[in-house]
């Protein structure tokens, strides 16, 4: 078992083979976490290299500035990695970054901390927050939000059948002055709104997991980001993406596919013209992690690893 601080990196080796690291390149670990795959990564970088270490949590970075602030080949951000293009653009780095490495979602101390309210297993406030310095909190948002958008979002992000139930039981708590200020107090009621759970899955999980994806705009940051990555890569570059749900992964593939193939040219087109050749090529497949590891770290059964690498 971790303790509460640790979170083993998933996929760790994987992950930093697929960046196939040079020795004196530019990489971006925008999900620093614990700092597993950075460290991994640090290892096969040479003093010439540069490796951005950036996360949206302010206790994530506080411990990568205890870990790397004296690394010269660090520069540490806290950031929505969202926003890195703008970061990177403004550093001269735009077309010159060797690697990106997304590790996407929560990690473990995040989970396995009650204050921070992401887990329905400890009882802690309902807060969800990544970046829990600023910003709503899941109780403030259940306080606030209308019927239809909570059974869109318990829908879209939950992929939650029973969202009507769902929300309608939020909203009577709600209406009678007793919403739950607590996760296990949301899970509680949630549980009792789901008259046929999942077996094996608490019936808890699907909420949680909307709730937070739309807290902390989880679809729309990745969807940031990956609109810059033709732009901020160099030839050669590579981006890999670790995510834990088919939401994710879902976009994750469409933006790979989307990106390595040739846009539509009327039949006998000659040379294919720039803005039409594909900007990426997709990596072997998608990557499942070996049965040992799931073993040693159930967190990893649902991960997929997909790679692309930027075209000339
Ligand atoms: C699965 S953990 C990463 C674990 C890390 N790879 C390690 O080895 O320890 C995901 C991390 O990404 C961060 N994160 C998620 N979305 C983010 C975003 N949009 N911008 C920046 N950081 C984000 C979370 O705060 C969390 O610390």
């Amino acid at each position: 078992m971790n303790s509460p601080r640790e979170h083993a990196a998933v996929m760790r080796d994987e992950a930093v083979a697929a960046l196939a690291p040079r020795i004196d390149g530019v990489y971006v670990d925008a999900t620093y976490g614990r700092g597993g795959h950075a460290g991994a990564l640090l290892e096969a970088l040479g003093e010439g290299a540069r490796l951005w270490l950036v996360d949206r949590d302010p206790e994530a970075v506080a411990q990568a500035h205890e870990r790397h602030g004296h690394d010269p080949r660090c520069r540490i951000l806290q950031a929505n990695f969202a926003e890195l293009g703008i970061e990177l653009r403004a550093a001269g780095l735009a077309g010159r970054v060797s690697g990106i490495l997304l590790d996407l979602g929560v990690s473990s101390p995040q989970l396995d901390q009650p204050q921070r309210g992401f887990s329905f297993m400890r009882e802690g406030p309902l807060d969800m927050r990544m970046d829990n310095v600023g910003g709503e909190t899941a109780a403030e948002w259940l306080e606030r939000v209308d019927a239809g958008t909570l059974v869109r979002v318990l829908r879209e992000y939950g992929e939650e059948r029973y969202a009507r139930r769902i929300a309608a039981a939020i909203v009577a708590a709600r209406d009678a002055a007793a919403l739950p200020q607590t996760t296990t107090g949301l899970a509680r009621l949630i549980t009792e709104a789901v008259p046929r759970p999942e077996p094996g899955r608490h019936p808890a999980t699907r909420s949680f997991q909307a709730i937070r994806i739309h807290l902390n705009g989880e679809l729309e940051s990745l969807s940031r980001l990956l609109d810059d990555i033709c732009e901020l890569l160099e030839p050669g570059g590579r981006l890999v993406v670790i995510s834990f749900h088919s939401l994710e992964d879902r976009r994750v593939k469409r933006f790979m596919t989307r990106n390595s193939q040739v846009g539509d040219l009327p039949p006998g087109a000659g040379v294919v013209p720039a803005e039409k050749r594909p900007g990426l090529r997709r990596v072997g497949r998608a990557h499942r992690p070996a049965e040992a590891e799931v073993q040693r770290n159930p967190r990893a059964r649902s991960a997929t690893l997909r790679i692309a690498e930027r075209l000339p």
